[in-house]
């Protein structure tokens, strides 16, 4: 068992196998799994849903003030409460995925999700996942991690669990949509997607989850000693 209760940070592009190694982290360390994806899914959902201008960051910032997101552990997966209606899979859909990027872009809307997310991770704890975790949110984490792996595997993946779970799916559409969002997350002006200096970074490509998992917890094992 660890003495203390860190803060573990991991970043990387999208479908790099972020979210599944860090509940298989939080799980084996009783700590919180906090998605940030999830939360900017979840406000895109609300301003398709609301006709929201997506290039209107002030109009965006709007909805999100009066707007609540809760992340909650339940039994086999973490669910997702906007408003505290369960968007866990809607906010998965494609439209929500085209466009998540576009509402990311904004700072106002960056400025109030990174306040939330700063809250949630106040009392350690926890393992964050995103884009700017290490870089941004949780500057002073005690782990951070920086996953990678080829566009070609990663939309293998994606592809993969698509159609394990009977959604339509094509391979080379997939390996166009990660390159363009993960252009949108790198090229951004604000804590755009990079990997913090003092960030681990881990080659997932040719690595199981399992061994992904195992690196990542004797890395926190020798942190937390
Ligand atoms: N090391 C790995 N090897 C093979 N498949 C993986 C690996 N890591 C994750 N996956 C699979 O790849 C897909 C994307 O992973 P996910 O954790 O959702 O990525 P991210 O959170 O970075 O977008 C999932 O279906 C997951 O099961
Ligand atoms: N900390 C974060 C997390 C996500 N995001 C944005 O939200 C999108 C969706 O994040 P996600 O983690 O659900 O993406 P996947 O890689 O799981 O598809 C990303 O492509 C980013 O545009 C961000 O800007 N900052």
């Amino acid at each position: 068992m660890l003495k203390s209760k860190l803060a573990i940070a991991i970043d990387g592009p999208a479908a790099a196998g972020k979210s599944t190694v860090a509940k298989i982290v939080a799980k084996k360390l009783q700590y919180i799994y906090i998605d940030t994806g999830a939360m900017y899914r979840a406000i895109t959902h609300k301003a398709i849903i609301n006709d929201i201008d997506l290039d209107n960051g002030e109009e965006l910032y709007q909805l999100l003030k009066k707007t609540t997101i809760d992340l909650q552990q339940g039994a086999k997966e973490q669910k997702v409460f906007l408003d505290s209606t369960d968007v866990t899979e809607d906010i998965r859909n494609q439209m929500v995925t085209n466009k998540v990027s576009v509402v990311a872009q904004h700072g106002l809307v960056r400025k109030e999700m990174v306040k939330r997310q700063r809250e949630l991770s106040k009392k350690r704890g926890v393992v964050m996942d995103g884009r700017d975790i290490g870089s941004h949110v949780i500057p002073d984490a005690e782990v951070k991690i920086f996953l990678i792996a080829s566009v070609k595997e990663r939309a293998e993946r994606r592809h993969k669990e698509n159609t394990k779970k009977g959604y339509p799916s094509d391979l080379k559409q997939l390996e166009n949509e990660i390159e363009r969002r993960d252009q949108l997350d790198t090229e951004r002006e604000i804590s755009p997607l990079v990997k913090a200096s003092d960030a681990i970074e881990i080659d997932t490509t040719s690595l199981s989850i399992q061994e992904v998992s195992e690196k990542i917890l004797e890395i926190v094992k020798r942190k937390g000693e």
